[in-house]
Order: structure tokens, then C-alpha cells, then sequence
């Protein structure tokens, strides 16, 4: 039990290491669903622990039905080849059945792994199909997908078991077999007693084999479907050598310390890219040939009307998309995995959608890195935050629920802020919080942060009080810069802008007014 645990965990780590660290943009591989990945990391692993599991008791069972064979053979050679030719029978069969299991299995995975996905979503999307008074619509797809799981895991299952009865009775058939052969020489006294003793004790050591090479075959296309989706979610260089790496994966006792984003010796001056294309879908949407001068201690800011690109620019930029064209420098010397070189040390990322975790304040803030509660606070202060910190009962200690459910929108978002500045970066990259931050809580962040945060901003923002201090600001329409420049220059050369701008206005007079 314990080597299933230690295996299954050094395998899920494996994946997770690669999906976190490995060069290229993780989103990339990961399939569309959280929920899939999840079924991968649950059900892809016990199908290949199950088979290695199994694989350790054949070398024993070998070496004992072997040594079972040879004292067979000294005493009746015609009655052991007998037993020999079921036990090869059912290695063809098991050989011959494997690439059906092998199909069948996937088959099923696929459509389990369906299942789970949409479970997820229904739990994620709640409120909506509350609203959208559509509980029968989903329940009734939830059902569809269950349908079409079921189908496909009874054939697996039949096929399986199929090939499992056929092992299991040629112990049977090999009981019967010993009884009718020796019968004549036992009437001769050829065959004694002790022989059949013998025979039919050792019987259970020769059947144990095929037993076990059944299972081992059956579970081996099994584990090489594992394997293959489970390979799929780790970094296009990395095999199933790598999924069964040892890395150090720390098993028991308390793990060690997590050490912090380490500082690098090259801090930012000017971060530039030139020409960056990504074509979503191989299509028009996206961003084309963008190109984007930070230099250190400037505030940039990206807007555009909803679905101009700013997102996927940001991401492009951060190694989080697969680039289509461009090129990356920093300080001028071209960076070949911005996924792995714009991290936390250099640059932190406070993403549109906020993600926390369902533990303490604390813990969402430090991620598992050091830090003191001061530090702490200094982020939070920066991140405007400090007010509601004082309202909180246990403070730092406060359980936030699954995905900050506990906080207010704004708070969530102004704690993925805080987290972002907790090992102030070089560069700080927020994309729109407005979403989120009534506008005078927006203009408070960033005030607080042109004033103590970080030197370099890169911003995604449609706010007054974001374009009116930006040192530059980059105008997307339809995936292409429209127009680059300060606010003032802007509105007097590009109509995006002006359009952008005069909505703004309104927009934020509205809210003022409270309507
Ligand atoms: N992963 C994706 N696959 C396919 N299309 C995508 C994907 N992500 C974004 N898009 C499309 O690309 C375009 C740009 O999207 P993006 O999210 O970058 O815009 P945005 O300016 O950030 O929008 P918003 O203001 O709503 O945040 C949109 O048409 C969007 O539908």
C-alpha cells in the first residue's frame, strides 16, 4: 500500500512539476477543462501504478513456477508439457486481445474524464444555471455524458474481465488435465501418490504465472494509455522517463523549507518586444506584430475596447501563450523562454480572473515563500487593502474559501494584487481590475503604487486615473496597436482613443452619480 501511495505521488509530482516549471507555455498543454487534468492526475495514475504493482510480483511468480516446471519435468515430462501448452495459449490470446483492451480503455478514459469536466463546470457555473432557470437542461447533459461513460466502461470492463476469467481457468483446466493423464500411470504405479501431491500443490505456483502475466498483459495497454495522457500535460521534451523520475520528491515527514524567488543579477532597464503575433485558433483574433518598449521606472499602459487583444498581448508577453512571431529581449539580449524568465525575481503577474486558494489570508499572500508580516503588510497597504485587513476578526489568519468565495470581488482582486507585490518585482504587470474596483478604489491603488510600489508598471486598464499618469500608453484595436503615445498626444491623434476616452467619461460619471 505504501509503495502505491509513493509511486502515485511521485508520478503526480512529476506532472505537476513539469506543468509549473517546464520551459514553454503550460496553457498550451493543459487540456481546456481543469476538470480533465484532474481526471488524468486521479484515474491515468492508478491504471499505471496498478501495472507496475502487478509487475513486481511477476519476477517472484517466474522464479517460482520455473523452479515448480523443472521438478515437474524430472518427474512426469508428457503430463508438465501438458500444462505447459493452456498456459501459452492464454499468452497468445492476452497478446492478441491487448490492442482492443488498449482502445477500449482509452475510449473510456476519454469519456470518464468527460464526466468529471462537466461536473466541474456545473459546480464552477452554479448561479448561472440557477438564473438561467436550466438545472433540467444540464442535469439532462450530465446524464448524456454519464450514458455514453457507462457504455464505454462496460465494454472495457467485459473485455478485461473476459481475458481475467480465461487466465483464471486454466488453473482449473490444468487440475483436470494432471487428473486425466496420470490416471493411467498411476493404474501403472508410475505416477505414486506423492507425485500427484506434488503435482497438484506445485500446479498452483505454474497457474500463478500465467495469472500474473494475464493481469501484467491486460493492465499493460492500460498503463500505456496512462502514460501517453499522462505525458501529454508535461512539456513536449519530456517522455515517460521523466514522468518516472525520481526528483527528489520528499515522501515523508515534515517538507523542507520553500525558498523565495531567487534575486537576479540583471535587473530591468528595457524590456522590448518586437513583432508579437499570436493567431488563437489559427485565426484573426489575437494580437499581430505588436511591438512594446518598457523601460525601467515607466508606467505603461495597454487599452482598447472589450476583445481588442490586451489580455493575450500581456500573456504573450509573459511566455503564458505560445508566441506565433516576435521576439522577447531583456536589456537587450533576446529571451528564448519568457514563460520561465519573466518570474517572480523579475517580474509578477496579477492576472484578470484572481485566483486564490481555499486556505488562510496568509498563505494565498506568501504562496509558500518567506516573508514577514510586515512584508506582508507593506503589500497589502500598497494594494489598498489595509482597511479591510482591520475589519477581519483573525486577520492574516482569515480562511478566504474556495477562490476567495469569503471576500468581497474587490477584495480578491486587490488581494491577487498584494500577492503580486509581496516579492517586489522589477516589473509589476496588472491586468484590469475594474472589473472588480469601484473607480475610486482603482485610483487608490494606483496611487499607492506609483508612490511605494514597484518602479516599472505594465497595466491593462480603460480608467482615468490609469491613462492619465501613464508614461505611455498602447491603444489595441482589433489585435493591432492603433496608437502609441502619452494621454494628451492621444486624444489629439488617435480616434480610437478619443472614442475609448469620451466612453471612459461617461462611464465613470455614471458610477459617480450611482446609477
Ligand atoms: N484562448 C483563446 N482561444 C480563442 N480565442 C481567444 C482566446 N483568448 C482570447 N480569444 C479571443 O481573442 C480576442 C482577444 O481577446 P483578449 O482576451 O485578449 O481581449 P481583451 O482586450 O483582453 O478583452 P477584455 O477587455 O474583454 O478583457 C477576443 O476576440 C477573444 O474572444
Amino acid at each position: 500500500m505504501v509503495y502505491w501511495w509513493n509511486v502515485a505521488a511521485l508520478l503526480r509530482a512529476n506532472v505537476l512539476r513539469s506543468v509549473l516549471t517546464a520551459r514553454g507555455p503550460a496553457a498550451a498543454r493543459l487540456p481546456h477543462s481543469p476538470g480533465e487534468s484532474v481526471a488524468r492526475l486521479r484515474d491515468d495514475v492508478a491504471d499505471a501504478v496498478d501495472f507496475t504493482d502487478e509487475s513486481v510480483s511477476l519476477a517472484g511468480t517466474t522464479l517460482f513456477a520455473a523452479a515448480a516446471l523443472a521438478i515437474m519435468a524430472t518427474v512426469d515430462p508428457a503430463v508438465t508439457l501438458a500444462l505447459v501448452v493452456p498456459m501459452i495459449a492464454v499468452g497468445v490470446l492476452s497478446t492478441r486481445l491487448r490492442r482492443v483492451i488498449g482502445r477500449l480503455h482509452r475510449r473510456a478514459r476519454t469519456l470518464g474524464a468527460a464526466v468529471t469536466a462537466y461536473v466541474g463546470e456545473i459546480f464552477g457555473g452554479v448561479l448561472a444555471i440557477k438564473t438561467a432557470g436550466a438545472e433540467a437542461a444540464a442535469l439532462e447533459r450530465l446524464r448524456e455524458h454519464n450514458r455514453r461513460r457507462r457504455a464505454a466502461a462496460v465494454k472495457d470492463r467485459l473485455a478485461t474481465e473476459l481475458l481475467d476469467a480465461v487466465t483464471g481457468a486454466t488453473v482449473e483446466l490444468g487440475i483436470g488435465l494432471v487428473l486425466l493423464l496420470a490416471a493411467p500411470a498411476m493404474r501403472g504405479g508410475d505416477f505414486t501418490v506423492g507425485d500427484l501431491a506434488l503435482f497438484t500443490s506445485y500446479i498452483g505456483w505454474l497457474t500463478a504465472l500465467p495469472r500474473t502475466i494475464g493481469a501484467v498483459l491486460y493492465r499493460l495497454p492500460q498503463a500505456a494509455v496512462a502514460t501517453e495522457r499522462l505525458t501529454r500535460l508535461m512539456a513536449a521534451h519530456e517522455d515517460a522517463a521523466d514522468l518516472s523520475a525520481g526528483t527528489g520528491v520528499h515522501l515523508r515527514g515534515e517538507p523542507p523549507p520553500v525558498a523565495g524567488p531567487p534575486r537576479h543579477a540583471d535587473p530591468l532597464r528595457v524590456l522590448e518586444a518586437r513583432g508579437l503575433t499570436v493567431r488563437h485558433d489559427g485565426g484573426e483574433r489575437g494580437v499581430h506584430a505588436v511591438d512594446l518598449r518598457i523601460e525601467r521606472g515607466s508606467c505603461t499602459v495597454i487599452t482598447g475596447a472589450v476583445g481588442a487583444g490586451k489580455t493575450t498581448l500581456v500573456r504573450a508577453l509573459l511566455g503564458l501563450l505560445p508566441l506565433d512571431e516576435g521576439t522577447i529581449t531583456w536589456n537587450g539580449v533576446p529571451i528564448d523562454d519568457p514563460g520561465t524568465f519573466l518570474v517572480p525575481g523579475r517580474v509578477a503577474y496579477a492576472g484578470q480572473v484572481p485566483r486564490l486558494f481555499s486556505e488562510t489570508l496568509r498563505d494565498n499572500l506568501l504562496l509558500g515563500r518567506p516573508a514577514s508580516d510586515h512584508e506582508l503588510g507593506r503589500a497589502l497597504e500598497l494594494a489598498a487593502f489595509e482597511a479591510d485587513l482591520a475589519g477581519m476578526p483573525d486577520g492574516l489568519g482569515t480562511v478566504v474559501g474556495p477562490r476567495g468565495v469569503r471576500l468581497s470581488g474587490g477584495q480578491v482582486q486587490r488581494a491577487t494584487v498584494a500577492r503580486a507585490l509581496v516579492p517586489a518585482p522589477d516589473l509589476l504587470v496588472v491586468d484590469d481590475v475594474s472589473s472588480a474596483l469601484d473607480v475610486e478604489t482603482e485610483r487608490l491603488l494606483w496611487d499607492r503604487i506609483a508612490t511605494g510600489g514597484p518602479e516599472t508598471l505594465l497595466i491593462v486598464s480603460h480608467r482615468q486615473a490609469a491613462l492619465e499618469r501613464a508614461d505611455q500608453i498602447v491603444v489595441l484595436d482589433r489585435g493591432r496597436v492603433a496608437g502609441r503615445g502619452r494621454l494628451a498626444e492621444l486624444l489629439e491623434t488617435c480616434p480610437e482613443m478619443r472614442r475609448l476616452w469620451s466612453a471612459e467619461l461617461i462611464a465613470e460619471a455614471e458610477e459617480r452619480a450611482g446609477k
